[in-house]
């Protein structure tokens, strides 16, 4: 007779996501289900129905049609069919028959699933146990978030991305002098917030010549799916806001600061992050706010990371720099006189620094060195270890360790390093020289001319100024503009590429570099869009332009051209001032300045081009000047009144502000440009022994703790050599149906197979896939090749679908044990921690999902210490499903059983790992609590919210940790056969 009658739930064995089956119909032959939750209906052959009859008991918990739920306590049956007997949420006794019980009831549980007969491969079950165990020691690696990315693993850049994604709500300048990778250090804290949950949602606004450049290198880089948003794209977005659209949104500055609704839009957003890049921008005066300005402050007062970015702070003067730090914290920089008092209180800090490394190296300690030490330590810690640094019966390594905290405790407290980062070349080391190839060219005459009448006629500048509309001094440095300003001059007809010297000594030096790429900057665009024609007409020489002026798409194929190294790459480009900022150029080591900026800065953002990280040859900078010139007199300025040629100083700043005026005066008067000269050089000295006393040097030991680098780095290392990588990448892509080929090199290619489960990042069936590499230095060299890690975007796909879905975590399979009788059952349970708690929490780095192991024999005793995981699945054997359903229904209670005690069994571990996890957490936050109360005492950058985020964070994770559950994760069935059958 049938199994089968009317009324009855099953579910089925293939399509268990259909839900709970009610049986319709049954004859001899067949039987019919329907599927209510997914509305179908099938029909099967009555004698190999691929159906299980949906049983509980004792302890489920069963959910009716009408939405209550009641843990079983006993069933009957009546007319055929079960009637559940329990007490529902409410205490209430209940009867719920089975044509009842509802007919959405999932059963992805693994012991639900099991019981229901529904188990999975063996292979699969094998990756599911290996996935919690890689996750919980990846999650645990101080170094996440910053090891998967593609970059070199250079120490400064680690240092900062680490001590500021490890703050509650970063908000710093990243600082660092152009080209040592402040985008870099964004992407890594970026990274780093987003895989540790920490951030979700993320806006960064550069200059539009640099959308693309960001865009790219956060996805060839960071791997970064980044959506870039214009106008354009904001149109077509019709049904609400356009910022809403991706969790990661890269944005053009003139393009919202232009746009007044826009920004409300993105003001509506909820955002984790903000990043600014060439924030010198964000312009700020006490009169008069810029509309960059007033836009970031906006979205900085609603956004709780806030990063900007600037190799030159102070361009735009000292009022415009503090400006940008009230934007990080508004509390601390209300008062400009205050701050500036307090930039020369550094000196002083620096100072006792320098002494007390002294101290370190002399046995008989200097008065003079202790109390400099002593005159700025005024908390009882670091007297004590100052005391241990003087005393004479401590040991070498005392002092030691003595030096290194109280150095960590002098910087951290009164040092610079909270808000602002900045390294500089003289610090980070290993960059190359500069030369400087300055030719003199003589005056065309019609420049000439206009050159001696403003000699001989002071009123001549300010007629000239109304007649060119343009200003001084710029109307004197940049003759090509003033002479094509002057187009009703009769002798002004040609155009001015004709009778400037400097077009026919770049095409000569464009032969005489051969075949060597040269990057010509010039201040106004006109001239370079002119200069890029000339040199197609005088020289026959193809030169892409880059201005301001032109679409993103016109600068990008620009850029894209003279990087190409191919035969129909170009050898030059020709850029205006502003046009090219941010971009790297690093491939190439000649630098033409047509003419010179009128501010250090932006000529050091000029240089900055070509010399950065990934330069490997001296920098040559050719400079063409008109002889006895305005533009020769700058040319001294900057060469003999502060060595601008030679390397970067960061002083520039001041030195404009102070003399700026003077040097526009002088630029016409050569006798009074010795003397400006001269008191630029007495400045720049007075400046530059500031900065190594004060402040700047405070900045730059702050900007990078060498020790703190060093770890992450070697937490880093340990993962790129991580030999279980390759491993599990080879089984799990096996499972996901992902076919590799190895292309030579330590490349593969990944491509998707027929049967690939779809939606894996990059991989879509019927294309090509991606090549890929778990070298690092192999990544690096080769721009089409993605990096995988366990970071990369592909892994953490595969790793998420298995420990969020069901995938694997059910199986059955066989063991032939010479020693073991045939017929019998063992259980191999995988319980897990569960920890609900908010993301932003980054539990996991105390406790991830734990996994606990329990392998039960057909008697109970339990015998995971004596079997490992890996012994005992190398010996086991898959079976097929229908054999394994089978064997599953007629062991039905006992497995019953061996579950719950399995679940007993796992409890007692429990404790242990609640214990170890909130030691884990006490001793972390512990010390970074004591580490900024302390700091909080005396360095007002630590903001009062960082505090009490820490204390909040801190007492949520030990309420989070202290709540951990277990759950059964995943089960298989493991059934003796006997050792010879096959
Ligand atoms: N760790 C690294 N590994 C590989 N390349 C790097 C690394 N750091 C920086 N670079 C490369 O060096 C160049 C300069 O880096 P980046 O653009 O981040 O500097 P920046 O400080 O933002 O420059 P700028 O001041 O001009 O804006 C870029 O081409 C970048 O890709």
């Amino acid at each position: 007779m049938s199994e089968f009658s009317p009324g009855q739930r099953w579910i089925s064995d293939g399509e268990a996501e259909l839900g709970l089956g009610t049986i319709l119909n049954v004859d001899f032959r067949s039987v019919t289900v329907l599927f209510s939750a997914s509305q179908e209906t099938r029909t099967y052959s009555v004698r190999q129905a691929p159906l299980t009859r949906v049983a509980f008991a004792p302890g489920d918990r069963v959910q009716s049609a009408e939405g209550w739920q009641m843990i079983v306590d006993d069933s009957k049956e009546v007319d055929g069919l079960v009637v559940y007997i329990g007490e529902d949420d409410e205490g209430n006794l209940r009867e719920l028959p089975e044509a009842r019980l509802a007919d959405s009831m999932q059963f992805d549980q693994a012991r639900d699933r099991l019981l229901t007969g529904q188990v999975d491969r063996n292979d699969w079950f094998d990756l599911r146990f290996r996935t919690l165990h890689h996750h919980q020691r990846i999650e645990q690696n101080p170094a996440l978030g910053l090891a998967g990315p593609k970059i070199d693993l250079i120490p400064h850049q680690l240092y900062i991305a680490d001590e500021v994604a490890r703050r509650h709500a970063p908000r710093v300048l990243l600082a660092d002098e152009v080209g040592l990778g402040k985008t870099i250090e964004a992407g890594l804290i970026l990274h780093r917030l987003l895989l540790t949950g920490r951030a979700e949602r993320a806006l960064i606004l550069v200059p539009d010549s640099l959308t693309h450049q960001w865009l790219v290198e956060l996805l060839r880089r960071f791997a970064l799916d980044v959506r870039l948003l214009d106008e354009h794209q904001s149109l077509a977005h019709l049904d609400g806001n356009p910022f809403e659209s991706a969790q990661l949104i890269l944005a053009s500055q003139q393009w919202l600061f232009a746009n007044p609704q826009r920004q409300t839009q993105a003001q509506s957003c909820d955002w984790d992050l903000l990043i600014v890049d060439e924030a010198h921008h964000l312009d700020w005066q006490p009169e008069k706010t810029g509309p960059g300005y007033a836009c970031v402050e906006a979205l900085a007062a609603r956004t709780e990371g806030v990063l900007l970015l600037t190799a030159t702070p102070e361009q735009m003067g000292v009022e415009s720099h503090f400006a940008r730090l009230r934007l990080l914290d508004p509390e601390r920089y209300q008062d400009l006189e205050h701050f500036k008092a307090e930039e020369h209180g550094y000196a002083r800090v620096a100072e006792a620094v320098d002494a007390l490394e002294r101290l370190a190296e002399n046995d008989s300690a200097s008065t003079a060195d202790r109390d400099g030490v002593a005159a700025v330590i005024d908390d009882a810690d670091s007297q004590a270890l100052l005391a241990v640094l003087t005393s004479p019966e401590s040991s070498d390594e005392q002092r030691q360790v003595a030096r290194r905290e109280l150095r960590e405790q002098l910087l951290d407290r009164h040092g610079t390093g909270r808000v602002m980062f900045r390294n500089s070349r003289r610090h980070v080391g290993g960059f190359p020289s500069r030369q400087l190839h300055v030719t003199p060219l003589a005056l065309p005459s019609a420049y000439r001319r206009v050159l001696r009448r403003l000699e001989r006629d002071e009123d001549y500048l300010d007629e000239l100024l109304i007649e060119t509309g343009l200003d001084h001094p710029e109307v004197v440095l940049y003759l090509d503009a003033m002479y094509r300003a002057l187009p009703h001059d009769p002798l002004n007809e040609e155009p001015w590429w004709r009778i400037d010297p400097r077009v026919t000594w770049l095409l000569e030096l464009l032969t005489e570099v051969g075949r060597d790429k040269l990057l010509v900057i010039a201040h106004d665009r006109d001239t370079a869009t002119d200069l890029a024609k000339a040199l197609q007409a005088l020289g026959g020489i193809h030169a892409p332009v880059f201005h301001e002026g032109l679409s993103l798409v016109e600068r990008d194929r620009a850029a894209a051209a003279f990087a190409d190294d191919e035969e129909d790459g170009c050898q030059v480009l020709v850029c205006s001032e502003i046009g090219s900022e941010g971009r790297n150029f690093q491939f190439c080591r000649h630098l033409v300045m047509f003419d010179l900026p009128l501010h250090p800065d932006q000529l050091e953002q000029r240089i900055g081009r070509l010399d950065r990280i990934g330069q490997r040859h001296a920098i040559e900078l050719h400079v063409p000047v008109f002889e006895a010139s305005p533009g020769e007199r700058l040319l001294r300025w900057y060469r003999d009144g502060m060595d601008a040629f030679s390397a970067p100083h960061g002083v520039g700043s001041d030195l404009f502000a102070a003399f700026g005026d003077a040097l526009a005066d002088a630029l016409l008067d050569e006798e009074s440009l010795a003397e400006v000269i001269d008191e630029t050089r007495t400045l720049f000295q007075a400046r530059l022994a500031e900065r190594d006393a004060g402040r700047n040097r405070l900045l730059e030991w702050g900007a990078c703790r060498p020790a703190q680098a060093d770890a992450v780095i070697d937490a880093i290392r340990e993962l790129d050599h991580d030999k279980a990588l390759p491993r599990y990448l080879d089984q799990a892509m096996d499972i996901f149906g992902v076919d590799s080929q190895e292309l030579g090199g330590r490349v593969m290619h990944l491509q998707p197979s027929q049967h690939m489960l779809d939606g894996l990042p990059g991989l879509v069936k019927g294309e090509e896939g991606f090549s890929a590499t778990l070298s690092r230095t192999v990544a690096l060299t080769r721009d089409d090749v993605q990096r995988l890690s366990w970071e990369h975007p592909l892994l953490r796909e595969m790793m998420g679908r298995i420990l969020d879905g069901q995938m694997g975590n059910t199986a059955l399979a066989l063991l032939k044990h010479p020693a073991i009788p045939a017929g019998r059952l063992m259980t191999e349970l995988v319980f897990r921690t569960h920890c609900p708690a908010p993301k932003r929490l980054h539990l996991n780095r105390f406790l991830p999902a734990t996994a606990v192991r329990v392998l039960l024999d057909e008697s109970g005793a339990n015998l995971s210490d004596k079997v490992s995981f890996s012994g005992l699945s190398k010996n086991l054997q898959k079976v097929k499903k229908a054999v394994a359903r089978d064997l599953i229904k007629s062991r039905h209670d006992q497995l019953r059983e061996l579950l719950a005690q399995g679940e007993a069994e796992a409890e007692r571990e429990l404790p242990s790992i609640v214990e170890a996890a909130q030691t884990r957490m006490r001793d972390t936050l512990d010390a970074e609590l004591a580490r900024l109360k302390a700091l909080a005492e005396r360095n007002p950058a630590v903001r009062a919210d960082e505090l009490q985020a820490l204390i909040d964070e801190r007492s949520a994770l030990d309420a989070a940790i202290e709540g951990t559950r277990l759950r059964l994760d995943a089960v298989r069935v493991i059934v003796t056969v006997d050792h010879d059958s096959r």
